[in-house]
């Protein structure tokens, strides 16, 4: 498949993003002497606009892997139309994507979201999309401890496929089916504990944390590229604990 063919022209971003960056805008004009004239003055140059525009560029790969039926195209779909189809189930089939823009800190980040088929026929598919991948969204399904006990199979994938500083987030899906749960919220969390990976649970029905999912890795993503010297590092862990009790969100579950 080819990967980029619905992507936007870049140069339009090229030429409307960042308007302050022109070719000679790293040149003060002053007068100069004939030995001046030979040897400009260094351009000068800011580094963190640069970043910005390089990130407005650049679309950020996103990938979402977990077993099939656990809701990866759910998620998605609620992510980019706020909507759930419920009703009948239809595997994904290969891998499709979306893009999305998602505004952090007044930057532009422009996500690539990669649904995978989660069948095992489709692995080798999903493989070749991994190395590229910024981060991963790795889910299960909170009434199936089948796709709960898998999880760790995907982390030994995505560690043997994925570039080891990808960016990891646990979900547990399905939230909204209490009556059924099969995994409590716990065990989730320390699972994502032992392998340092941020973790929530979420519902691709009601809504609850999907935002927040995709829009902590689009910060993590954004602070990676653009990050500040005197700024502090961002911490997801803090970040999406901290939005967590804002929201309330969990004491419905
Ligand atoms: N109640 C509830 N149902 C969900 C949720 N997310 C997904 N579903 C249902 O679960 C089934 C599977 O969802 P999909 O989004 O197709 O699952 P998938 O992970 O993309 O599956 P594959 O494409 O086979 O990998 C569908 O019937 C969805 O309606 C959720 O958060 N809550």
């Amino acid at each position: 498949m080819e990967r980029m063919e619905s992507m936007e022209p870049i140069s339009a971003h090229y030429t409307t993003a960042y308007p302050e960056i022109q070719p000679d805008s790293g040149y003060e004009s002053r007068e100069t002497t004939d030995s001046q004239a030979k040897t400009p003055p260094a351009p000068t140059y800011d580094e963190e606009l640069v970043h910005k525009f390089v990130l407005n560029l650049t679309f950020l790969q996103t990938i979402l892997v977990g077993d099939s039926g656990v809701g990866k195209t759910s998620l998605l779909v609620q992510f980019d139309q706020g909507k759930f189809i419920p009703g009948s189930f239809s595997a994904t089939v290969g891998i499709g994507f979306t893009n999305k823009v998602v505004t952090v800190d007044d930057v532009k980040v422009k996500l690539q979201i990669w649904d995978t088929a989660g069948q095992e026929r489709f692995r080798s598919v999903t493989h070749a999309y991994y190395r590229d991948a910024h981060a991963l969204l790795l889910l299960y399904d909170i009434t199936s401890k089948t796709s709960f006990d898998n999880i760790r199979a995907w982390l030994t994938e995505v560690h043997e496929y994925a570039q080891s500083d990808v960016v990891i987030m646990l979900l547990g899906n399905k939230a909204d089916m209490s009556s059924d749960r099969a995994i409590r919220r716990d065990e989730g969390e320390r699972l994502a504990r032992e392998y340092s990976v941020p973790f929530m649970e979420t519902s691709a029905k009601t809504g609850v944390n999907v935002e927040l999912a995709f829009t902590a890795v689009a910060k993590e993503l954004k602070h990676r590229a653009v990050q500040h010297p005197n700024e502090p590092k961002f911490q997801i862990h803090e970040y999406i604990e901290a939005q967590k009790e804002k929201s309330g969100c969990c004491s419905y579950f």
